[in-house]
């Protein structure tokens, strides 16, 4: 499913009317009709209904939602927020015919009046404002807006809460917090965004008869169940361990031994034929603790890191992992320059890697294989010397720069994971919880994604089915048998078992 901004869906709208001969108030007919039956599902025919009615086209899919409801024998109140000359085209029309069809409009006289209207009722579905919303609302709205985020009223939003932007990079504005959002044909970007996505409450896309087949090739996509079932690697039961991938993983100190066993075992349950680890001698009892099935490549240490690089044989390996625990030293940027210049296949960059990477992202540029990089908002906003609230503000747009600009891959975890290929392509991958907001939780993704790119042809479907692998593993968890404040890196390991009998073949 595609995600949008708000001058794509107008583009998209035009289309459908101009080149497929769509008739707008057909669109609006739909759009109504179609969260009118989405809000039946909620909300039982004794309850009251307040529907606020805005100026544009949102306030013209609420007049045909007001109609249905009351077509259907719900108690609704339509409360038009502003002056009768605001309303035009489309929204008109259907003014019209909810007038026609001898249902009752209110208008916003006295501010108090409307209060207490919200007051006295259960639902209020706001249609003030859609995808047209332009600056910091204004007078009434905002104090409507203002008013309804204090009652305890269930509220649903018509294709976006009033107020807020359908794009990233507004920071500066006041909106409307909902318990639902229907959104109209697409989900739109700031859905994903930290500041924004909060006020969207649950949120579940409405079709509305829009030609998809015209949409130009997306942009941005939402990697959903179905991607994962058309893309998700099988096995093949005459396979041997070689033909799954030998996958190195280059990381750990002596302080720090954990990340890379994670990393390593992740992979291994994953679907890596082979693992080795690349790490320093004093790590190696407690890493071998873990991961009996490595085998083990030593590198030279100085004080509990490494520092050397390794001589030979990384020309064997079908995907390398580098960064997990290895630490800051100097000698440790030595031997992610060696890895990158040396090796043939897909290099994953994470955690401590990524720190050295600033300084060799030429190196990385000129790189013939895949590399990707699996930074978390402050490691991103670290490459590229900005501050982290900068980078959240446009995520979507800074990845884009990112992974063309050095030719990589670029997989910003978060809530909302943005997967971005060097071409520009984006996949927002949305599942797990807060149980993984944990140390370790990162490793273990980044030894699933090495095990996922060694299986499938295309790297971003092994990123995205990787991402999915990992929080779908910790959404089972927290449903089964922990809370998302217990969950350890290590349970989500060893349940990758139980959601790999789900997926692969
Ligand atoms: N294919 C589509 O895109 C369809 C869109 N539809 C609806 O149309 C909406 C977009 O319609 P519009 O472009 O008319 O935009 P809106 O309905 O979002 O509203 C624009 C109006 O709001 C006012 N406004 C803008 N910024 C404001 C602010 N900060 N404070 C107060 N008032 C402000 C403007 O005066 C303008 O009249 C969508 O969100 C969706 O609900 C549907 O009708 C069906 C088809
Ligand atoms: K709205």
């Amino acid at each position: 499913m595609n995600i949008v901004t708000a001058k794509e869906m107008y583009v998209w709208d035009r289309q459908a009317m101009e080149e497929a001969g769509i008739d707008g108030k057909i669109l609006m007919e739909n759009a109504g009709r179609a969260v009118a039956q989405n809000v039946e599902k909620l909300v039982d025919k004794r309850q009251r209904i307040l529907v606020l009615i805005g100026a544009g086209n949102n306030g013209g899919d609420g007049f045909v939602i007001a109609r249905t409801l009351l077509n259907k024998g719900y108690t609704v109140r339509a409360v038009q927020v502003v002056p009768d000359e605001k309303i035009k085209g489309d929204a008109l029309a259907h003014k019209h015919m909810f007038l026609a069809s001898n249902y009752q409009l209110e208008h916003l006289e006295k501010l108090l009046d409307l209060f207490q209207s919200i007051d006295h009722s259960d639902v209020v579905i706001d249609s003030m404002l859609g995808i047209g919303v332009e600056g910091r609302l204004r007078s009434p709205i905002d104090q409507v807006v203002e008013y309804l985020n204090q009652s305890k009223c269930l509220k649903i939003a018509v294709d976006i809460p009033s107020g807020v932007p359908a794009d990233e990079g507004v920071t500066d504005f006041s909106g409307l917090k909902v318990d639902h959002t229907f959104t109209i044909a697409a989900p739109k970007i700031s859905m994903f965004i930290e500041k924004t996505a909060p006020y969207f409450g649950e949120w579940e896309v409405v079709e509305i008869g829009l030609p998809t087949a015209k949409l130009k090739k997306a942009k941005r996509k939402l990697w959903e169940k179905r991607d994962v079932a058309a893309t998700f690697p099988r096995r093949n039961a005459y396979a041997h361990k070689g033909v799954h991938g030998k996958a190195l993983f280059v990381g750990g100190s002596f302080s720090m031994p954990g990340s890379i066993a994670m990393a390593a075992r992740a992979g291994l349950r994953s679907g890596a034929g082979l693992a080795t680890v690349a790490t320093v001698e004093s790590a190696w009892p407690s890493v071998a603790a873990h991961i009996p099935e490595a085998t083990y490549t030593r590198v030279e240490e100085e004080a509990g890191s490494m520092v050397g690089v390794i001589d030979s044989g990384i020309e064997g390996y079908d995907a390398i992992a580098i960064g997990m625990g290895m630490g800051r030293k100097e000698g440790a940027e030595a031997m992610l320059r060696n890895v990158l210049e040396k090796s043939t296949c897909p290099v994953l960059i994470d955690a401590d890697g990524l720190y050295h990477a600033k300084q060799l992202l030429d190196e990385v540029s000129v790189r013939n294989a895949p590399v990707i990089l699996t930074p978390h908002p402050g490691e991103m906003a670290h490459l590229l010397g900005i501050k982290v609230p900068e980078l959240l503000a446009r995520p979507f747009e800074w990845s884009q720069r990112l992974a063309s600009e050095r030719g990589v891959y670029v997989v910003l975890k978060g809530p909302a994971t943005i997967i971005t290929t060097p071409e520009g392509t984006q996949y927002v991958e949305t599942s797990g919880n807060a149980g993984l907001a944990k140390g370790g939780s990162g490793d273990v993704l980044s030894g699933i994604l090495l095990a996922m790119i060694m299986q499938t042809s295309s790297v971003a479907d092994a990123l995205c089915n990787g991402c999915f692998l990992h929080g779908k593993t910790a959404e089972r968890l927290t449903e089964d048998s922990h809370s998302q404040v217990d969950l350890l890196a290590t349970d989500v390991v060893e349940g990758l078992s139980q959601t790999l009998r789900t997926f692969s073949g």
